[in-house]
């Protein structure tokens, strides 16, 4: 069987391929270029998926980098290795000087870098990283529920250590795209944890250049149908979040979680560019298919999606002193409508980032 991530290239956003990276700080990325060679070698690896899921010790950083790791001549493409806590981590570099990585511990993608050194996600100070509780910045993955609800509040995709399915770099041959394909499936913990279904979730990530790519699938692996709600619980870092703010979102109509998150109330967006001044927790359904996270240095995080309805825009405020200043969450969601799955069926969700110069 050969793994999905490989079946399908997917790479809608091609028109920005060869673009001139720009720091997030403002400053203009000069290291930015295109390998001469980049002869990496590509693996394309049967996928053993492990049923013990939630509650599974994965196999070490050494072994998965023995079965996984992929060099090429700029250096490691696909690397895995012993992360914060001794967590194990996937670190994908692009030969133009771009990163990423990503711990099985949730799937959680906690660093995606340019080219230029910047860094574009948040990782909250209080983040643990223990397996005691689900890290707190980054992508966190939020899944079967994103919440409130009947289970947990974000579901238990996001404190399950996921398996890894296959790792790629093989888009191009003389342009290597680096890639992970992470994997969970039900297991006795999933179904403690509320949720008696047969599923399959499918979480690739490529660095395209410096553009982060996501690809989620949910697949209904079992002979009875089920709903859930999903989401990229995206956490990007701002230069104040004073300075911060949001385009595409302007007259959509948005469920207000600050008075009351079991009973959110139904508003309208008067403003073309969302700013924050206070607690900001809502859900904008009907989102477009692009919006841009203004950092407030001049640069801006682009978010182009496919199939993740819903924009959930989230600040704290002052409930977080030590580091509300520092970030706001644009989330890629499915959760005002649920999706149903019949057995066999499958859904499907993309969003690629891309740092832009918004001056
Ligand atoms: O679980 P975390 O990472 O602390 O984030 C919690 C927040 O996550 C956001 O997605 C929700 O909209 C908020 O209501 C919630 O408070």
């Amino acid at each position: 069987m050969r793994c999905a991530a490989s079946q399908s290239r997917w790479c809608p956003f091609e028109g920005s391929r060869g673009r001139r990276g720009r720091g997030l700080r403002g400053a203009s990325s000069a290291t930015w270029r295109r390998p001469e060679c980049a002869k990496g070698r590509a693996r394309d690896r049967r996928v053993l998926l492990s049923r013990e899921g939630l509650r599974a010790v994965p196999p070490s950083a050494e072994e998965l980098q023995k079965t996984y790791g992929l060099t090429n001549e700029e250096g490691k493409s696909v690397a895995f290795e012993e992360g914060r806590g001794g967590l194990t981590k996937v670190v994908l570099n692009h030969a133009c000087g771009s990163s990423a990585e990503v711990y099985l511990y949730g799937a959680c993608v906690t660093s995606w870098k340019q080219a230029s050194g910047d860094e574009v996600l948040y990782v909250r100070p209080d983040a643990k990283f223990d397996r005691t509780k689900a890290i707190s910045g980054g992508i966190p993955i939020c899944f079967p529920q994103f919440g409130p609800g009947e289970m947990k509040q974000h579901g238990f995709a996001r404190d399950s250590v996921w398996s890894v399915a296959s790792t790629s770099a093989d888009y191009n041959p003389d342009d290597r795209d680096p890639n992970v394909e992470l994997v969970l499936e039900d297991s006795e913990g999933t179904r403690e944890c509320g949720f008696p279904h047969a599923f399959r979730v499918s979480y690739s990530i490529t660095l395209h250049r410096e553009t982060l790519q996501t690809d989620f699938r949910v697949i209904n692996t079992g002979d009875s149908a089920f709903e859930f709600t999903a989401a990229l619980h995206s956490y990007f870092e701002v230069a104040g979040v004073e300075n911060a703010s949001i385009s595409g979102l302007g007259g959509l109509t948005y469920l207000n979680k600050v008075p009351d998150p079991n009973n959110p109330k139904q508003e309208t967006e008067a403003n073309e560019e969302v700013a924050f001044s206070g607690e900001t927790d809502r859900i904008y359904t009907e989102a477009p298919s692009e919006v841009v996270l203004n950092v407030g240095t001049g640069a801006g995080v682009q978010i182009q999606n496919e199939n993740w309805s819903d924009c959930v825009v989230w600040n704290p405020w002052t409930s977080m002193e030590a580091c509300y200043k520092e970030f706001v969450c644009v989330e890629n969601a499915k959760t005002s409508e649920r999706v149903k799955l019949e057995p066999n069926q499958s859904w499907r969700a993309r969003a690629d980032f891309e740092v832009k110069d918004l001056i």
